[in-house]
């Protein structure tokens, strides 16, 4: 179940807010001008789909991020309990990093926890199957796929270059609740 966790960034022991209702999720990251919503991830993907499986399933719904904020390029980022390369890619999306563009995600299979630092505050989105997430340009975050990552997400972009990032140097993830 997707959920919302609230932290101050001086406190990672105490969540100051919490819920795993979708619409209270939405209000409080629209209030900070993240984009949230519930989309349908309802294509047959079968068992570890290639990318170009996923991107033909969910052509309408990438033409529509398309249309409505012109994105230039998307690609698909799927990771699985037996991929070798699980604990480089955890731990280089764990160091806290911006992006000169929104962070556009659409989940389409299994989960992650986005943790975005806002102001004074860690917003912990836990990001499962159906959620689409866009994460405002310079927003510093991090992403935790777990030990046992099990997520296929579709990554859209506003250059045509794909995924750029800028880490912040920042060891702050290392004190905040992780997937598992
Ligand atoms: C679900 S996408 C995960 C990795 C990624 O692209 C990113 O930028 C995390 O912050
Ligand atoms: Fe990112
Ligand atoms: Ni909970």
């Amino acid at each position: 179940m997707s959920a919302l966790t609230i932290y101050t960034d001086k406190d990672a022991s105490t969540p100051v807010w919490h819920s795993t209702e979708a619409s209270e999720i939405q209000q409080q990251l629209n209030a900070k001008g993240v984009r949230f919503e519930r989309w349908q991830a309802d294509r047959d993907l079968g068992t570890n789909p290639t990318p170009e499986t996923v991107i033909t399933a969910y052509q309408h719904a990438i033409d529509k991020l398309v249309a409505e904020k012109g994105y230039q390029s998307w690609d698909v980022i799927s990771l699985r309990a037996d991929n070798p390369q699980k604990e480089a890619m955890r731990a280089k999306f764990l160091n806290e990093h911006t992006h000169g563009e929104d962070e556009v995600r659409f989940f389409v299979e299994g989960a992650g926890l986005f943790c975005l630092h806002i102001g004074s505050e860690i917003y912990q989105v836990l990001c499962e199957k159906n959620d689409l997430i866009s994460v405002p340009a310079g927003t510093p975050h991090w992403f935790d796929m777990g030990s046992e990552p099990n997520f296929t997400a579709i990554r859209i972009f506003d250059n045509p270059e794909g995924w750029i990032a800028q880490f912040t140097g920042s060891d702050i993830a290392e004190g905040y609740p992780r997937l598992d």
